[in-house]
């Protein structure tokens, strides 16, 4: 198991954001957490990347449990997240970008920082070899030198991507990953995270995207008012009769079968 949910409660004062729920993350599977919105989705990626701890319940990774540690000690573990708002450095470069992904995995000291000691430049050339890979990977490689700002929508979004790769996740966290997509955007996100999945990457996807989400997911968790509310296959969730309720009880213009 590559991530275990068990039993986890998270309250804001009054707010029960999260309320008991569990659920397991295969290693290789793309994983959907879906329901509509304040349903608790983004707090659950908050808990596990633990800029909150949560209220009750534990979080294990690969059967050791992680619930309360460092985010920094977190993403050392293997889990790494994109946000629902791009966050990157407007104005460094793609590649820059992504070296700044790939140092929390450097080795050298503060020495080597300050004296650039020859272990610091061989690492350098190691980071950024690594970062042009990446950009490679998900289609940006000539806009390696463009400026963060100056790239399209969808170009910021996968670079948020490439920069979460850097750290060598095992488990990689997409927050809304579509969100202000065109369809050919879309399109070609949905062959990215694929192609992560192949790479042997453990994927947990928020989305609202159903088309999107119900063709990528192995499995997903649907998140209502804070409780999970279904698990299952994309056609499982598409037929479950609570979960279309949970959806059209609310109006929301959102299509899941
Ligand atoms: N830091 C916080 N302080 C207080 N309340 C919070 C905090 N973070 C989230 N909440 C509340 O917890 C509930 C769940 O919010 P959350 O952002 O996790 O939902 P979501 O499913 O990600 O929604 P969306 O799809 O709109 O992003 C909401 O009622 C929200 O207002």
């Amino acid at each position: 198991m590559v991530l275990e949910i068990r039993n986890v409660s998270k309250n804001f004062g009054g707010i029960h954001a999260l309320k008991d729920v569990s659920f397991k993350i295969q290693e290789g599977e793309i994983y959907g957490l879906i329901g509509p919105n304040g349903a608790g989705k983004t707090t659950m990626f908050n808990l596990i990347t633990n800029i909150f701890e949560p209220t009750s319940g534990q979080i294990l990774f690969h059967d050791t449990n992680i619930t309360g540690l460092k985010s920094h000690k977190i993403t050392e573990q293997g889990i790494c997240r994109t946000y629902q708002n791009i966050r990157l450095f407007s104005q460094m470069s793609a590649l820059k970008n992504v070296m700044v992904g790939g140092h929390c995995r450097s080795s050298s000291g503060v020495f080597s920082s300050v004296f650039r000691t020859k272990k610091q430049k061989s690492e350098e050339r190691g980071l950024t070899q690594k970062a042009e890979e990446l950009l490679d990977l998900v289609g940006l490689l000539e806009h390696k030198d463009t400026l963060a700002e100056n790239l399209a929508y969808g170009q910021q979004r996968r670079l948020e991507i490439a920069r979460a790769l850097a750290s060598n996740p095992k488990l990689l966290l997409l927050d809304e990953p579509a969100a202000g997509m065109n369809e050919n955007e879309t399109d070609s996100l949905y062959d990215l995270i694929k192609l992560i999945q192949s790479k042997g990457v453990t994927v947990l996807i928020i989305e609202h995207d159903m088309p999107l989400v119900m063709k990528l997911c192995d499995r997903i968790t649907v998140l209502n008012f804070g409780e999970k509310l279904a698990e299952g296959t994309p056609y499982e969730i598409q037929n479950n009769e609570s979960v279309i309720e949970a959806y059209l009880g609310r109006e929301e213009d959102v299509e899941i079968a």
